[in-house]
């Protein structure tokens, strides 16, 4: 299980990341939807990263050339193409880490609601499939709508009889890479010093920065503040008007969903002190899921961190988001039980 790697270029690169151990583990991660707008550069990512030994691409369509070219790169994993759902299994087969951003995206004028019609269904087959296949692998959803497609999977696995909430993670790290950006930008501070908390869902206004925790401290007028939360907020709706047709965020949310299957993959490895942002089960409030901090370790979420103090204005935005965030679960359960 464990191949060394301390004398290579990945073995190095690992070192200067903190890892005090010569081995590392090999591990096995898959994109679902790897040939699209965001599996494509999340694919290329994961190769990059020398804590993956073998990296499944799993598509419908388009594979066998987004692995070929991919499996060129001279890093430490080896890369497969699987197309097709009869491949779907081999894909799976022994996987620590599956990232779903399959299904379609939004046009302007829709929310991300308006996508559950097709991609809770596609999300309710990767699922299933993965419960039969590799049914210990940490889930990161990326497909929207977020808020309903985590609790659809935690449905299918509850069926499935391999529900684990300390694996399954909706991927809302895009929100907490442009709460960084926006405010790095207003502030003007380093953004690479930059950190800020996002809570709640992923879409509108369930998407909760909690700039009253940003550090570095920059006391930003309400104002300021306001605009922050409202930006970060509609920020996915900022570039898929940008895209005008032709999709949403593509290379920055593959840049976030590498940085969060960095985390899982650190936590399983057993590096302390992992924490991101999440949309876990989760008793912070009274929704069975909700974002926030999680502490990830050896079996995925290790603790749900809670909210910390909130300020009047956050106060407030965390009731307004509650019944939306509330419906869109339901939405998601009830879909997974009928169908
Ligand atoms: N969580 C987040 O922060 C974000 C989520 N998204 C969501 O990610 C999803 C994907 O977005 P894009 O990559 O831009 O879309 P895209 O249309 O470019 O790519 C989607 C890929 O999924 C594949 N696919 C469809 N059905 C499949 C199935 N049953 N099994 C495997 N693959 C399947 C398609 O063939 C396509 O290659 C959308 O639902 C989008 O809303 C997008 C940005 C941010
Ligand atoms: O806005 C969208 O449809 C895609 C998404 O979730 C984001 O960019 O945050």
């Amino acid at each position: 299980m464990f191949r060394s790697v301390a004398r290579s270029a990945a073995g190095k690169h690992l070192l200067r990341r903190g890892y005090s151990t010569e081995s590392v583990p090999d591990r096995k991660v898959a994109v679902l939807g790897a040939a699209g707008g965001i599996g494509q550069p999340l694919a290329l990512l994961m190769k990059l990263n020398p804590l993956v030994s073998r990296l499944a691409l799993y598509d419908i369509a388009n594979t066998p050339g987004v692995a070929a070219d991919v499996s060129h790169i001279n890093t430490r994993s080896e890369v497969a193409g699987y197309v097709g759902e009869e491949q779907l299994g081999q894909a799976l087969e022994g996987c620590d880490v599956v990232i779903i951003p399959a299904g379609v995206p939004r046009k302007p004028g829709m929310t991300r609601d308006d996508l559950f019609n097709i991609n809770a269904g596609i999300v309710k087959g990767l699922c299933s499939a993965i419960a039969k296949y590799c049914p210990n692998a940490l889930v990161n959803m990326i497909s929207n709508p977020v808020n309903s497609t985590v609790p659809i999977a935690a449905e299918v696995f509850k069926k499935a009889g391999t529900y684990d909430e300390r694996k399954l993670f909706g991927v809302t790290t895009l929100d907490v890479v442009r709460a960084k950006t926006f405010y790095a930008g207003k502030a003007k501070v380093n953004v690479a010093d930059v950190n800020v908390p996002v809570v709640g869902g992923h879409a509108g206004i369930t998407i909760l920065p909690l700039f009253s925790q940003a550090t570095p401290k920059a006391n930003l007028p309400e104002d300021d503040i306001k605009a922050l939360t409202k930006r970060t907020q509609d920020g996915g709706t900022e570039v898929v008007e940008a895209k005008a047709g032709k999709g949403s965020a593509t290379l920055s949310m593959a840049y976030a969903g590498a940085i969060f299957a960095d985390a899982c993959l650190k936590g399983l490895n057993g590096v302390p002190d992992v924490v991101e942002c999440s949309f876990v089960q989760s008793a912070v409030t009274e929704l069975p899921y909700f974002a926030s901090k999680v502490r990830l370790g050896k079996n995925g979420v290790e603790e749900v961190l809670g909210l910390g103090p909130l300020s009047d204005y956050e106060k407030e935005g965390l009731e307004s988001l509650k019944p939306e965030l509330k419906a869109s679960i339901e939405k998601g359960i009830k879909f997974a039980n009928q169908s």
